[in-house]
């Protein structure tokens, strides 16, 4: 269980979270739904350890790896579609068996005819692609997406959605999705909150607001 247990962030006048607890069970996907500017990246960045709270802390992250999906790809422009994954690959598993692991996670997104293009020769949903293969086949416990999809058309959407769910069928992992769209929600995650308010209050699925500092019931 990875526990957000009673945080507080401020940033000068705006006092984003105040005594904002949550529990994230383990090897679940988790939606974040909110308006933008709400305090999402914030909550992932804080939970992830990019971002100190003035107050409180988060457990059962200790020692686990993360890695990342965001909307824009932050793929290496210079190195072909097999180096990008090797890239981060090799550390983990020794070059010999990074190869190995990188083809045949590309298979599954079928870019392993691609694996010696460079980024700027693939279209925008094969660069998206990429990016959940490479998130994937690193050996992380807990995967942050950071609105991975949004901007794409419905069907794109719909074909990164089975390949992010064929992905985590192999590697199951804690999932936090952050994201605009609830229909996106419903197709891919086990569990959902919404955050809104100032400060961020979590809001539950018939829209009735919860204390921050009551833990979520609905993913125990
Ligand atoms: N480093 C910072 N300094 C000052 N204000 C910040 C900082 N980071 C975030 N904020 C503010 O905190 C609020 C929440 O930002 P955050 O990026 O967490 O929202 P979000 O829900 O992820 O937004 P979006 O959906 O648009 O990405 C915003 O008002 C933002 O301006």
């Amino acid at each position: 269980m990875i526990r957000v247990e009673h945080l507080w962030k401020r940033f000068g006048e705006l006092s984003l979270y105040e005594d904002f607890s949550l529990d994230i069970p383990e090897g679940r996907v988790l939606a974040i739904l909110g308006p933008s500017g709400c305090g999402k990246t914030t909550l992932l960045n804080m939970i992830c350890g990019l971002e100190a709270p003035d107050r409180g802390r988060v457990t059962g992250v200790e020692g686990k790896g993360f890695s990342y999906v965001f909307q824009e790809t932050r793929l290496l422009p210079w190195a072909t579609v097999l180096e990008n994954m090797t890239f981060v690959l090799k550390g983990p598993f020794g070059k010999e068996k990074a190869r190995e692991r990188a083809m045949e996670t590309l298979e599954m997104v079928r870019l392993e005819e691609f694996a010696g293009y460079k980024p700027s020769q693939l279209s925008g949903g094969m660069r998206q692609r990429l990016s959940l293969a490479r998130a994937f086949a690193y050996p992380a416990e807990i995967l942050v997406m950071d609105e991975p999809f949004k901007g794409q058309d419905r069907g794109l959407k719909e074909e990164l959605l089975g390949h992010f769910k064929n992905l985590l069928a192999r590697d199951p992992r804690t999932v936090l999705f952050v994201t605009h769209d609830p229909e996106e929600a419903d197709l891919v995650a086990d569990a959902r909150i919404l955050l809104e308010g100032r400060p961020v209050r979590m809001m539950q699925g018939d829209g009735s607001s919860a204390s921050s500092t009551q833990r979520n019931d609905e993913l125990e």
